[in-house]
């Protein structure tokens, strides 16, 4: 069971306390029904005709026990697990951060954000449910040793019914599992169908065909999961129902079959019975959390496979000490550098390179290139995100390996076209308040939000003026590298034209070299080579070459 691979994290000292605590719980309740049995048979045999305060003071100790018990090891069970959750959750989040980019991509995303997310939330808001679950496995065993001592034959009999019981309990369950599989398949494709709704809400609110259509297969979907949902409530209830029924079968076969079996059972009926109406607390409560937990269980395993999995995506040569990189370095190199996206059998895979290339220090490079001819690739060799399969990168005349690796990304800051814009200012310890104005007034971004302490005030932005943001953020790294992939597409012709005339020249004035991927021809002359890429290949051409965005420069 995943959720027990989950709980033996706790650590062996806290899983004795839970158990001592669980223990104490069942036993506690346990004496309840001994010393209620013990005063209801007093009072039958008209042996005491006041109140036994020996019994009552020890009925109330064994409910102040029980009570204490029981709080404490729900409380604690529900702190470990939370501890737990929270360590996996960090270890997988670190294994994240240190992954390689290209496995990361081809990963996906959707199996990280549940595990990371939900997964954990489930296990928490379930965690009492597994301090139930103990408490009433121990509490079943103690009321069937009681039953033992008041009958060894109704304690057999019970048991036999309980085992049997519960193994088509557990049959009548994984039905309801297979049942719970499909409902989840058939949420997944409403909520794909909602989610079409939502993110295409223009597209659909301007065609009534395509409208109707979506609300064509929204209808047909719906119907299923409603459909499907009324199957898992029937197995539910099916289980349900099964679970009294074995109840009112066990209080039967003690009043209608044991007292033919044996003469002395009579006088123990009523003790037995109040026994096995006792039992009822412990074993619905399994029941119900044990329907609770198979989805926890679920979750569970997810989280601790994932770890697994992840560690197949680490970049290699992570755990080696880091060597430094001389910070006045003169160029980065590309020597036979290669790279292949992985492809399925049969289909093409798209390559780049050889790349034999040296950037120089404070020089701004301008990349141009088609549609899917692989600048975007390109740059995340560059910046050493994806590794290559041939060839070496070098810095002057040291080779990049995975010891080099993370300080030669600290070199630097990228605009991808993609950009993420983080909701703070991450990697930026001592931001100057004058020098964030001034850039925010460079990229004209005074008026249309600011930064407040680390974070700009406002993200909901257009994407021009996100990509500015994204350009404040990386001036404020300064790092003596800067890749641009297509920045100013998203500008408007005025800005554009600011960010060619007047920031790429201060940039270059300020030594920052400069990596830009474009397609504004206009603008060419502002760099200090062009270089262009087709089908993967990358020559240099002159900076005065014309190209309309179409195959090679003329
Ligand atoms: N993660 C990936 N897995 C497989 N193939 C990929 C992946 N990313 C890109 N490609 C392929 O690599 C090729 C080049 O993509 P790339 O993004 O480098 O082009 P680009 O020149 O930046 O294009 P654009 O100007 O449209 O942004 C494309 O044919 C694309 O299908």
């Amino acid at each position: 069971m995943n959720l027990l691979r989950l709980i033996k994290l706790i650590g062996p000292a806290r899983i004795r306390r839970l158990l001592l605590a669980a223990a104490g719980s069942a036993l506690s309740s346990t004496l309840i029904l001994v010393i209620v049995n013990a005063a209801a048979s007093e009072i039958a045999e008209q042996q005491r005709a006041g109140v036994n305060f020996v019994l009552a003071g020890a009925f109330l100790a064994s409910l102040a026990a029980y009570m204490a018990t029981e709080g404490w090891m729900v409380t604690q069970m529900a702190a470990y697990l939370e501890e737990v959750v929270d360590t996996v959750r960090m270890r997988l989040v670190d294994q994240v951060r240190r992954s390689d980019l290209l496995k990361l991509e081809r990963f996906g995303q959707a199996r990280l954000f549940e595990s990371v997310t939900q997964a954990g939330q489930l296990i928490s808001q379930n965690s009492e449910f597994m301090a139930i679950t103990l408490r009433s496995v121990l509490s079943v065993i103690a009321v069937l040793v009681y039953m033992a001592v008041l009958s060894p034959l109704a304690f057999f009999v019970i048991s036999a019914v309980l085992v049997g019981g519960a193994w088509f309990y557990v049959r009548l369950s994984r039905a309801l599992e297979e049942q719970q599989v499909l409902l989840m398949a058939e949420e997944e494709a409403l909520f794909e169908s909602v989610s079409d709704l939502f993110d295409g809400f223009k597209e659909q609110r301007l065609s009534s065909a395509r409208s109707d259509d979506l609300n064509r297969i929204f209808v047909t979907t719906s119907d299923r999961t409603m459909a499907q949902r009324g199957r898992v409530h029937m197995h539910t209830w099916q289980q349900f129902i099964f679970g009294e029924m074995v109840f009112n079968l066990m209080l039967g076969i003690l009043v209608f079959v044991l007292p033919h079996y044996s003469s002395s059972f009579s006088q123990q009926m009523v003790k037995v019975a109040a026994a096995v109406i006792f039992l009822s607390t412990p074993i619905f409560g399994l029941m119900q959390s044990l329907a609770v937990m198979t989805a926890a269980d679920g979750a569970a395993g997810r989280m601790l496979n994932l770890e697994k999995d992840l560690a197949a995506l680490a970049e290699p040569g992570q755990d080696a000490p880091f060597l430094d990189l001389p910070a006045d370095f003169r160029e980065i190199r590309l020597d036979g550098v290669e790279f292949t996206f992985p492809a399925p059998a049969g289909e093409p895979a798209f390559a780049v390179g050889p790349f034999d290339l040296t950037l120089r220090r404070g020089e701004v490079v301008f990349i141009t290139g088609g549609n899917g001819s692989g600048k975007s690739t390109f740059i995340k060799l560059l910046t050493g995100l994806y590794q290559p399969m041939r060839g070496r990168l070098m810095v002057d005349d040291l080779a990049i390996g995975p010891q080099r690796l993370d300080p030669y990304r600290e070199q630097m800051a990228t605009v991808f076209a993609d950009f993420h814009l983080f909701a703070r200012l991450y990697g930026v310890p001592a931001l100057d308040t004058a020098e964030v104005d001034e850039l925010m007034r460079w990229m004209e971004m005074q008026r249309v939000t600011r930064v407040d302490g680390d974070r700009f005030a406002r993200r909901d932005l257009s994407a021009g003026q996100r990509k500015r943001l994204g350009l404040v953020a990386a001036l404020l790294e300064h790092k003596p590298v800067l890749i641009l992939d297509e920045w100013a597409a998203d500008q408007d012709p005025h800005f554009r034209r600011k960010f060619y005339r007047e920031v790429v020249p201060a940039l270059k004035e300020r030594g920052l070299t400069l990596i830009a991927v474009t397609h504004d021809d206009q603008y060419f002359d502002v760099a200090d080579r062009r270089l262009h890429m087709e089908e993967g290949r990358l020559r240099e051409v002159p900076l005065d070459t014309a190209w309309h965005g179409r195959g090679v420069p003329a």
